[in-house]
C-alpha cells in the first residue's frame, strides 16, 4: 500500500467522516465516497464515481472511514498496577488520589526498558483501537531524574508531551510543601521542559495531596514562561478553581470538569478552552459523570479522552469512551464522534489531524460497521477494521484475510 511516493485511493466508503462542515453539519458525512492519499496527506475527497487514479487502491467494501481518534489526555508511562485498589474502590472506598503513591513508587524503581516495553504496547494498544494521536504526561516520577526519563520516552511515542510534576506533592515532601513547589517550577522544569509541548497541575483542592489555586498559578506561570503551552486538570472530585484558572492562563483545555457552577460555564464558553470530559474515569471510580449537555448548551467545545492511567482508568480505548459519552453524558453519536476527533484536535491546539480535509495527516479508521453509530451502538466489540496512520497501514486489530466480516 502506500508509501511516501506512492498515492493510495480508499473506495467503497459507504460512510466517510470528513469532520469538514464543506460538506454539511459538523461531521460533513458523505455517502458512497473516496479519499486520496499522498505524501502522508488527504490530497482529495468526494464522491467515488469521481475519484482520481492512484498508485494503489483500498476497497473499504461498503465500510464507514472516519478521522483517527485524538487522545488528548492520557499518563501512559508508568509501573505497576493497582487493581487491588480499583477492587477496593468497586467495594465502596473512594478516589481521592491517595494512590498516585503507589505508581510513583513503582515508576521511581522501574528501568527505561521496563517503562519504555509498557508505554509502547499502550500506544500500540491505543493504536489498534483507531487512536492516531495521543497525548501523554509525566507525573509519576516526581523527582527530577524520573519526571525527566518518563518525558524522553513519552516523546519516542507523541510529539504531545506534558510536563505534571505538579500532580501530587510526593511522601517526602508532605511537611515541606513549599520545597516541592520551588523544586518542580525550578531545577524540574529546567529539564523537562525541553522534552515536553505542555504545562499541566492537578488543581484539586479536595485532594489532600494536589495543588490549590494559588500553587498551580505558580506552576502554569513558571510553565509558562518557560515556553510551555497550559492544559489542566481541573474540578474533578468536588468545586474548586481549576476551570477558573485554566480560562485565566489561557489554556488549551481544562481536563475532567465534573463539578462545574454557572460562572465556570460562563468562563468557558466565553473562552478558547476546550472542556475536556473523561466519562472512563467516572465509569471506573463510579463517581458521578460530567453534565456534558450543559456544556454544550452554553457553546463550550467539548473534548473526550481517556485519561488512560493506572489509578482512575484502565482502558486505553476511545471507542469505549464514544460509547459512554453516548449512553451516560447523553451527548449524540455526533457530539461524541465529533469530541473524540476535532474536539481532542482543537484541545491539543492542533488544525492537521482530526479531521479528513484536505491537507490533513492522513490519519483514518476503518470501521467494521456501515456507520459511525455502530460505536455506541455495539459497545464493547472490536469494530476497528483498519488504521492508516499518515497514510500507512498500522498492525492495528486487522481481521486475518479470508476471515470474513460480520454482517453490516
Ligand atoms: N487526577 C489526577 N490524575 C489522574 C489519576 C492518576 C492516578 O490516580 O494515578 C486522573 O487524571 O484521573
Ligand atoms: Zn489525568
Amino acid at each position: 500500500m502506500t508509501t511516501d511516493d506512492r498515492s493510495l485511493v480508499i473506495t467503497g466508503i459507504g460512510e466517510l467522516v470528513t469532520n469538514d462542515p464543506a460538506h454539511g453539519g459538523p461531521l460533513g458525512v458523505l455517502h458512497d465516497a473516496a479519499v486520496v492519499v499522498a505524501d502522508r496527506h488527504v490530497a482529495w475527497v468526494g464522491p467515488a464515481s469521481q475519484a482520481p487514479s492512484a498508485d494503489d487502491r483500498l476497497d473499504a467494501d461498503g465500510r464507514c472511514v472516519l478521522p483517527g481518534f485524538v487522545d488528548s489526555h492520557s499518563h501512559a508511562v508508568f509501573a505497576g498496577d493497582r487493581s487491588a485498589e480499583f477492587t477496593a474502590r468497586m467495594a465502596g472506598t473512594p478516589y481521592t488520589g491517595g494512590g498516585i503513591a503507589t505508581t510513583v513508587a513503582a515508576t521511581r524503581a522501574a528501568s527505561d526498558g521496563e517503562l519504555r516495553r509498557r508505554a509502547r504496547c499502550l500506544v500500540e494498544e491505543m493504536l489498534g483501537q483507531g487512536t492516531t494521536t495521543v497525548e501523554i504526561k509525566s507525573g509519576y516520577g516526581q523527582d527530577v531524574a524520573t519526571e525527566v526519563r518518563t518525558l524522553r520516552i513519552a516523546r519516542e511515542l507523541t510529539e504531545e508531551t506534558t510536563f505534571l510534576g505538579a500532580h501530587t506533592v510526593p511522601a517526602e515532601y508532605a511537611h515541606d510543601r513549599r520545597a516541592y513547589l520551588d523544586l518542580v517550577t525550578g531545577p524540574m522544569l529546567a529539564a523537562c521542559a525541553p522534552h515536553a509541548r505542555w504545562v499541566d497541575v492537578f488543581c484539586e483542592p479536595a485532594a489532600p495531596t494536589a495543588f490549590d489555586a494559588d500553587e498551580a498559578r505558580e506552576v502554569l506561570q513558571a510553565g509558562r514562561r518557560a515556553g510551555l503551552l497550559v492544559r489542566v486538570h481541573g474540578n474533578q472530585l468536588g468545586h474548586g478553581p481549576g476551570v477558573r484558572l485554566a480560562v485565566e492562563h489561557g489554556a488549551a483545555s481544562v481536563d475532567h470538569c465534573t463539578y462545574l457552577s454557572d460562572d465556570d460555564v460562563a468562563a468557558l464558553a466565553a473562552s478558547g478552552t476546550v472542556a475536556t470530559l473523561l466519562p472512563a474515569v467516572e465509569f471506573s471510580t463510579r463517581s458521578p459523570y460530567p453534565d456534558a449537555r450543559r456544556l454544550l448548551d452554553a457553546g463550550v467545545t467539548v473534548a473526550l479522552a481517556t485519561d488512560c492511567n493506572p489509578g482512575t482508568c484502565g482502558s486505553s480505548s476511545m471507542p469505549l469512551v464514544v460509547a459512554l459519552a453516548v449512553r451516560e453524558l447523553r451527548m449524540t453519536p455526533e457530539q461524541a464522534l465529533w469530541s473524540a476527533t476535532a474536539g481532542g484536535a482543537a484541545a491539543l491546539r492542533r488544525a492537521d489531524v482530526g479531521s479528513l480535509r484536505v491537507g490533513a495527516r492522513a490519519d483514518l479508521v476503518v470501521l467494521d460497521a456501515p456507520t459511525f453509530v455502530h460505536l455506541a451502538y455495539r459497545p464493547g466489540v472490536p469494530l476497528v477494521h483498519t488504521v492508516l496512520r499518515e497514510g500507512r497501514p498500522t498492525g492495528g486489530l486487522r481481521r486475518p484475510a479470508g476471515q470474513p466480516s460480520r454482517p453490516r
